[in-house]
């Protein structure tokens, strides 16, 4: 991917929240908000723990999920993930970016439509097709803005996605390595592992 230049967005706001998560894991996070940033979305990040300044810190790109992240649907993965996000995260020093992607960035209702084709037998990719958009139409120029603003170059970066160390590389963020994420397997969300990892090129070994 060749270098893409970005307006430069700056942090707005920094105010810190004090975490107490539901697996009972507490944090202190420093919620940072942004002016700039180029889809005019309200992307949150959260600093957690204290990065060492020796080694890149760790960032996790988090999609937003609703059904997933807060109400613990087990269709997907998003929830456990987002609990080992900020856990990982805590312990390393680093950054969670809380993207307002929902749905791969279809939106909720349009991703409960796509709910309702996946339960008459297409997968999460051929679903989106159907209903007219992208399999995965997400960007992370955002994403690379908040970084920068943070005054973050190079990062270790917490995904299976490859789409998104690529796409950071490509806005002029170094990912010293990708560290993967565990494999949240849950009776409802097997054949959705299985697509990511089929489909969806994602590194995890699917069940
Ligand atoms: N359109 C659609 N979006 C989904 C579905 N299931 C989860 N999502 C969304 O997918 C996003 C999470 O993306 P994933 O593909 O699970 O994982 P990822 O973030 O790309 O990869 P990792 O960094 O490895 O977790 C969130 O925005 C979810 O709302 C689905 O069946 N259809
Ligand atoms: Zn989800």
């Amino acid at each position: 991917m060749t270098l893409t230049p970005l307006p430069v967005a700056t942090v707005r706001t920094q105010v810190d929240l004090p975490l107490r998560r539901s697996d009972g894991h507490r944090t202190l996070a420093r919620a940072t908000t942004f002016d700039g940033l180029v889809d005019g979305a309200e992307h949150l990040a959260l600093v957690l723990g204290r990065a060492d300044r020796a080694t890149p810190p760790l960032v996790r790109l988090h999609s937003e999920c609703l059904t997933g992240d807060l109400f613990g649907s087990q269709r997907c993965d998003c929830g456990p993930q987002l609990d080992e996000a900020v856990r990982r995260i805590t312990r390393a020093g680093g950054y969670l970016l809380y993207l307002r992607q929902e749905g791969r960035g279809i939106g909720l209702y349009a991703k409960l439509d796509a709910y309702t084709l996946q339960d008459t037998g297409l997968d999460t990719y051929d679903a989106n097709l159907a209903l007219g958009y992208a399999a995965d139409g997400r960007t992370y120029a955002a994403a690379a803005q908040m970084l920068h603003a943070l005054g973050v170059v190079e990062v270790d970066l917490l995904t299976n996605n490859p789409d998104k160390a690529a796409q950071l590389e490509a806005h002029g963020i170094r990912v010293r390595q990708r560290v993967p994420t565990a494999v949240h397997v849950s009776h409802a969300n097997v054949h959705y592992l299985a697509a990511k990892a089929r489909r969806g090129g994602h590194d995890l070994l699917y069940p």
